[in-house]
């Protein structure tokens, strides 16, 4: 039986304009996911999952997936299951062993479709566990390149390695295109995250943004306006300039708002955290529904959070140094 975790992740600029080639500049923080798996002595996978909105499921399958024993409603299968039986195929591949049946248990406290990575988390974690348990040990980066494969197939093409590279490296990483690099710990950020309590499907907000982006030439400026605000973003982090990272983030809130991923919630969250004196609030991640995160010294943010209407939990997140890690 092997055990490996992996930190979820906070956008401090870039999200979606990430899918296009502009720089992003995610931030792991110490919430994860940890993903244990027993080979099995047949070719079947069996998922069982306590930390889902679904209060949990246990899906056993085959490649038949008519066979498949499921103790959640069938239509929520491919949902609840796709990243793991990516991270299994990538296990599979990478360790040669194509029949390899594994029984895998998840446990996380990231919740999940909220913006902090629990895709890339749980990806990265579960081939990492199911590559040791076979045998192979694959370094940081190959596990980075093969979590985005899985994220690649299972948004259909609409993935950028930022989410996976984070979460397999921790820290700060600068993500441009293929160019992946773990960035200088930047100074003490003070995350304050705020959580709406509901979800958005990545998959589907990238698929809105690339048809805005096809539809209207100002949209393709917006997301290259990310990529522009995304690097004076690096400027400010190099200068240690917290100030400026935060005016950065608000601003970047407002193009991603313009691209249609934000919420209602979201907004109102953002708008409580500026309100109580945030440096800079934004959404992270996809959008849609989940997590906001701002920056602030003082617990007014957090105050105010849990006393805006819209926001379900608030929490502050700590930047974590550590990548995956073999429990
Ligand atoms: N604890 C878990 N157990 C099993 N599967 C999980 C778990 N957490 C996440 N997942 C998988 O990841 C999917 C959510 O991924 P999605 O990319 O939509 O959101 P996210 O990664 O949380 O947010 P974002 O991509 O915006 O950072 C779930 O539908 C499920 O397939
Ligand atoms: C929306 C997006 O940019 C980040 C999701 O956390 C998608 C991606 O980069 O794969
Ligand atoms: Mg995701």
């Amino acid at each position: 039986m092997t055990t490996s975790s992996a930190p979820g992740k906070v956008y401090l600029f870039g999200e979606h304009a990430v899918v296009y080639g502009e720089p992003a500049v995610p931030c792991a923080v110490g919430r994860r996911a940890r993903v244990t798996v027993e080979e099995r002595d047949d070719d079947r996978i069996r998922v069982e999952a306590e930390d889902l909105s679904l209060d949990g499921f246990t899906v056993t399958y085959g490649d038949d997936p008519d066979d498949a024993d499921v103790n959640v409603p069938g239509d929520l299968v491919a949902a609840a299951t796709g990243y793991v039986d990516g991270a299994v195929a990538q296990a599979r591949d990478a360790a040669d062993a194509p029949d390899a049946g594994f029984s895998v248990t998840i446990e996380s406290d990231i919740p999940l479709g909220a913006g902090l990575g629990s895709s890339a988390a749980v990806a990265v974690a579960g081939i990492d566990a199911a590559t040791r348990e076979l045998g192979v040990e694959l370094s940081a980066t190959e596990l980075a390149d093969r979590a985005y494969r899985v994220e690649h197939e299972v948004q259909e093409g609409q993935a950028s390695r930022a989410d996976t590279f984070c979460s397999a490296m921790g820290g700060a990483v600068r993500v441009e295109g293929d160019d992946c690099k773990r960035l200088p710990d930047p100074p003490d950020l003070p995350f304050v995250v705020g959580y709406d309590g509901g979800a958005g499907n990545t998959g589907e907000l990238v698929a809105g943004v690339r048809d805005l982006r096809e539809q209207y030439e100002f949209a393709a400026d917006t997301v290259a306006s990310i990529g522009d605000l995304v690097r004076e973003g690096e400027r400010a982090l190099r200068d240690d300039d917290v100030a400026r990272i935060g005016e950065l983030m608000d601003f970047n809130h407002g193009l991603l708002s313009a691209l249609g991923v934000s919420a209602r919630s979201l907004d109102a969250m953002v708008w409580g955290a500026r309100g109580a004196g945030a440096m800079g609030a934004k959404l992270t991640g996809a959008g849609g529904g989940g997590c906001v995160v701002a920056l602030d010294e003082s617990d007014a943010t957090l105050t105010a959070l849990e006393y805006t209407t819209a926001c379900e939990t608030a929490f502050r997140a700590e930047l974590d140094t550590e990548g995956v890690r073999r429990e």
